[in-house]
C-alpha cells in the first residue's frame, strides 16, 4: 500500500497531495481494503514523446462493493498536476460511481470536479428512465447543504453522465481549495456509508453493468485527458491506458 509519504510524485499543489492523502483515508477507515493490481505493472510509469514528461503513479484497491478503487497522479513536466480518482461498484452492489479529476498548475486548480454517477434508473424508482441517484443518495446529498463557488464551469457534451450533484468548478483561493477539499470528503464519506449498507442485489447486474459501460464510453471522450496521455505515450498507448486502466469494464 503506498503511503502518500512514499509517494514517488512531488506534486507541486498541496491540494492535489491533500485531497490524495484524505481520499485514501477514507477508504482505509470505511472498507476493507485489499490490493488490486493493474495489468503489466502500471503502478509507476513514465512517458515523454513530444517535450514534457509525464509521470503517472497509480494506487488500486478492491473492495466487497467495489471491483476497483483507483487513485492516480500525475505530473505533466513542471506545468500540471493532476488527481484522477474513479470508484467501480461490482454490479451486485446497486451503487453509483464516485469521481473525481482535479487539474491544475503550480498556482491555480484549473478544472477540479467531483460527482456521484448514476449508473441506474431502477434504484430511484422511475423505470426505464435515465439513470437517476435513489433517494437515499439525493436526500443525503440534499442535507449537506454545501456552500457554492464563485466560478462554475460547464460541462463538455460527453458530460450527460453526471448527476444534478456534480460540483464542476475552477477554484480561485485557499478558501475554495479547502471547501473543495470538505466537499469530496462529504461525498465521499456519504458513499462509504451507503455502500456498508447497501446490500447485493444480483438481479440488477446487467442493468447495472450497461450503466458502467455509458460512464466509461462517454469519459473515454474527453479528448483533454486522451491529449496529454497521447503526447507523452503516442496514440496507442494513450487508447489502451484509457480503455483499460482509467475507464475499464468488468469482464
Ligand atoms: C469525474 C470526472 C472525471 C474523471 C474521473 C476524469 O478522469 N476526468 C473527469 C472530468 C473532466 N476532466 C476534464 C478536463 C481535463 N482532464 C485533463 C487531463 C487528465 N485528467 C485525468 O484524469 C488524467 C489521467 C491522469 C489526465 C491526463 C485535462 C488536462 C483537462 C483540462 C483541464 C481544464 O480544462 O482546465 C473535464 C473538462 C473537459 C472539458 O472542458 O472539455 C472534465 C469534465
Amino acid at each position: 500500500m503506498t503511503s502518500s509519504a512514499q509517494s514517488s510524485i512531488r506534486q507541486q499543489h498541496p491540494l492535489i497531495q491533500q485531497l490524495a492523502d484524505r481520499i485514501e483515508s477514507l477508504w482505509q477507515s470505511y472498507l476493507e481494503l485489499s490490493p488490486y493490481y493493474l495489468p503489466d505493472n502500471l503502478g509507476y510509469v513514465e512517458g515523454r514523446l513530444e517535450g514534457e514528461r509525464l509521470t503517472i503513479e497509480n494506487r488500486c484497491y478492491q473492495a466487497p462493493q467495489f471491483r476497483k478503487l483507483h487513485l492516480e497522479l500525475a505530473r505533466l513536466g513542471d506545468s500540471l498536476d493532476i488527481l484522477h480518482c474513479v470508484m467501480f461498484p461490482r454490479v451486485e452492489y446497486a451503487l453509483p460511481m464516485f469521481g473525481c479529476d482535479l487539474v491544475g498548475s503550480q498556482h491555480q486548480i484549473s478544472a477540479a470536479i467531483v460527482d456521484l454517477s448514476p449508473t441506474s434508473s431502477a434504484a430511484s424508482g422511475s423505470g426505464a428512465g435515465a439513470p437517476r441517484l435513489s433517494a437515499a443518495y439525493r436526500e443525503a446529498l440534499t442535507d449537506l447543504n454545501l456552500p457554492m463557488f464563485s466560478q462554475a464551469r460547464s460541462l463538455p457534451a460527453w458530460g450527460k453522465i453526471f448527476s444534478e450533484f456534480c460540483c464542476f468548478v475552477r477554484l480561485t483561493d485557499r478558501a475554495e481549495e479547502k471547501q473543495f477539499l470538505a466537499r469530496v470528503e462529504s461525498y465521499l464519506r456519504l458513499h462509504c456509508q451507503q455502500a456498508r449498507a447497501t446490500p447485493a442485489t444480483p438481479e440488477q447486474a446487467s442493468a447495472l453493468l450497461a450503466g458502467q459501460r455509458r460512464y466509461c464510453t462517454q469519459q473515454r471522450q474527453n479528448d483533454k485527458t486522451r491529449r496529454v496521455l497521447e503526447k507523452a505515450f503516442g496514440a496507442a498507448w494513450a487508447e489502451r491506458y484509457m480503455t483499460t486502466v482509467l475507464f475499464d469494464l468488468p469482464e
